[in-house]
């Protein structure tokens, strides 16, 4: 008897010690609160879709016939939220299921052990808020449902008429006053549709334009209808085709929106029926948004509830005005140039084939470069507080106001990439990583993220590092990325390549449209249950393959939701930009030839140097394929090459290499 009361109490202490871990886990990686106060909400941890339980297993276990309950699955988690009408039903339920188990199932090899918890928030990513990213506007009930049905009656995507309709992939889209091409991500302000923005429409524009909600009377209309599952993936509207000031008035079914920042902030806003968005500002320009497939989305009631509202179709109409820039588009060469083996070959190289051509896929390459990396987020939050910072090569500033408290400036030696930083709000400048004209012996820390493999001779390669450490103080650090020759380490694959489907043929590369999406497509409910404590960190793994990869994972944890189910991409989502080149299997020998290759995209290098090609997508633009491709010119790095480098380059040591994602990183410290 003593001893069983002895063991229930080793048992229960087991059962407490398990559910701190798990409300510690909680709170710090999926940003889930849980509350010592019973509340309507139970968090059910090891009841998810990745523990392969399923919906029915716990709406049986914690509802059943008589207790009434919503049970909200999320794909890829090992938990589950059940909501309850009453604290009763929630306490006896949490007190009755924690630590009971599941029995193995087919999909299911392992028991599986149930912990509940009371939760007292749930991650932003999951339940809409009330708060919005700044210059956005919601207006709710702006038309009447009368004025709604008559919009509706009006759509007909199937009329044959001056306006573009199209199928794509995950919604039905049609457009007026100019074609929204997909394929470049822009309009044609040369190319107006026969068929404007119907008139039907102008009694609310105009109210919009009387009361200054909006400053243009819109031009383009972009008609998107979605059906319950569909969605639109994350992007910003292509800041050089559209004035500020986007309508998107949606009808039919409710939606959840999101939004999110390139710090990592992210908002979910529920867009009702007959509510109008208006994005201007930050929430145009800096902020992306889409809408993640689903078929339901999870409210927060006013008393707390949790619950989940189905989709039904929705359509939305979004106006905007052209800016009436014309998109530009570099057309290629047809011959590869050499590998430089002298200064001027290797800057004109460059002009060409580096800078030119981020200046021509500026807009487009930056919709694609909105995730930071993790381990890079890691390094500029263990900086100390007011270090002051210097990103050369910044990009469009994805790394800037991560660490709120650093002084940063940044720079890039293309210009539309340092004007969108600008906008952004950052200190830039445009300039040569090889003549920073910053003071010397002035930053406590340098970033230069997949910038030197840009530089065509080992010399210019060496004085970019000399560069960086001549503005660092002693003592001041430099974290460096550059992309690496090894796309396969140890047996594992990087995600660069992993998202060629047909790895072992180099003719197939990259056009995998459901995986190249930025997403990470594949959930694996019937993957060996795992409790959540062993669950790797999302943010160390959701890493996105590298600089190259065309794709910025999102890998918040609410974002993970999304990456399951979104392999929209026909929109701005980019990894498909990268198409197949010329796979030329001629000079091989590195000693015959000193022609670069142009590299087959999602295939392992063959050679160091090498062209690697952009592609803005042809789709119906007037551009042929070859007028749409970009080749961008890059030294890939082998294993110990950039350590060598950095330490040639002089008074640096090294405090850390590592492999990340197909890239080679360094921090230095400057001796
Ligand atoms: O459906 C919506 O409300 C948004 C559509 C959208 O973002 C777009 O077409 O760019
Ligand atoms: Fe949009």
């Amino acid at each position: 008897m003593a001893d069983s009361g002895k063991e229930s109490k080793k048992g229960q202490r087991k059962v407490e010690k398990k559910l701190s871990k798990l409300r510690q886990n909680l709170k710090e990686k999926e940003e889930i609160l849980h509350s010592d106060f019973p509340t309507l909400v139970l968090c059910v941890c090891n009841g998810g879709l990745d523990n392969s339980v399923t919906y029915s297993e716990i709406l049986e276990l914690f509802g059943g016939s008589e207790i009434k309950c919503d049970v909200i699955m999320i794909p890829q988690k090992s938990y589950c939220f059940v909501s309850y009408d009453s604290i009763n039903m929630s306490e006896e339920a949490c007190k009755r299921l924690n630590g009971s188990k599941l029995a193995p199932t087919e999909s299911r090899k392992n028991e599986v052990i149930l912990y509940t918890l009371f939760v007292k928030e749930v991650p932003k990513g999951i339940s809409p808020s009330n708060v919005l990213p700044p210059g956005l506007i919601l207006l709710t009930d702006i038309i009447s449902d009368k004025y709604a049905a008559e919009i509706m009656e009006s759509v007909n995507f199937d009329a044959e008429e001056n306006s573009v309709s199209q199928q794509l992939k995950h919604r039905r889209v049609k457009h007026y006053g100019y074609e929204f091409k997909y394929s470049i991500n822009n309009v044609d302000p040369d190319e107006p549709l026969n068929d404007r923005i119907p008139v039907i429409f102008k009694h609310l524009l105009e109210k919009l334009l009387e009361k200054k909600t909006i400053k243009f009377y819109p031009d383009q209309l972009t008609v998107n209808q979605y059906q319950p599952g569909q969605g639109i993936p994350p992007h910003v509207d292509t800041p050089s085709a559209f004035e500020d000031g986007l309508v998107s008035l949606s009808l039919g079914s409710q939606v959840v929106m999101e939004f999110r920042h390139p710090d990592g902030r992210h908002l979910s806003v529920l867009l009702p029926p007959r509510s109008a968005l208006i994005m201007t500002g930050e929430s145009r320009y800096t902020w992306s948004h889409g809408i993640t497939p689903r078929k339901s989305d999870i409210v927060t009631l006013p008393n707390g509830r949790l619950t989940l509202i189905p989709r039904g179709v929705r359509t939305s109409f979004t106006f905007r005005k052209i800016t009436g820039i014309k998109p530009t588009v570099q057309v290629s060469e047809q011959h590869t140039p050499n590998i430089p083996c002298d200064e001027s070959t290797a800057v004109e190289l460059e002009k060409l084939h580096v800078n030119k051509v981020y200046e021509e896929i500026a807009d487009h390459f930056s919709g694609t470069r909105h995730t930071p990396w993790p381990n890079i987020v890691g390094f500029l939050n263990e900086q100390p507080d007011s270090s002051m910072l210097a990103d050369i090569g910044c990009g469009n500033g994805k790394y800037l106001g991560i660490n709120k408290t650093l002084y940063e400036v940044g720079s890039d030696r293309s210009f539309n990439l340092a004007q969108i930083v600008q906008s952004r709000n950052y200190q830039v400048y445009v300039g040569d990583v090889l003549a920073i004209p910053l003071r010397e012996n002035m930053f406590d820390v340098c970033l230069c993220i997949a910038v030197i493999h840009h530089l065509s001779t080992e010399d210019r390669r060496q004085r970019a590092v000399a560069e960086l450490l001549k503005i660092l103080r002693v003592g001041g650090k430099a974290l460096i990325y550059v992309w690496a020759m090894e796309q396969e380490l140890n047996k594992v694959k990087s995600k660069y390549l992993k998202k060629n489907k047909n790895n072992e043929s180099a003719d197939t590369n990259t056009d995998d449209k459901n995986n190249a999406t930025g997403y990470h497509g594949n959930t694996d409910v019937n993957s060996k249950a795992f409790e959540l404590d062993n669950v790797t960190d999302c943010k160390e793994n959701a890493e996105k393959t590298d600089e190259e990869s065309n794709s910025d994972n999102v890998c918040n944890i609410g974002d993970k939701i999304d990456e399951v189910l979104n392999t929209d991409k026909e929109n701005i989502d980019i990894c498909d930009n990268e198409i197949e080149a010329g796979n030329s299997s001629e000079n091989t020998n590195p000693n015959m030839s000193q022609k670069l290759h142009v590299h087959v995209n999602r295939t392992q290098f063959q050679q160091q140097d090498l062209l690697v090609p952009w592609q803005l997508k042809n789709g119906k633009s007037s551009k042929t394929r070859n007028e749409n491709t970009f080749h961008r010119f890059y030294h890939v790095f082998t294993k110990g090459e950039l350590e060598t480098l950095c330490i040639k380059a002089g008074n640096c040591r090294i405090l850390k290499s590592y492999y990340d994602q197909g890239n080679w990183a360094v921090v230095l410290e400057k001796l």
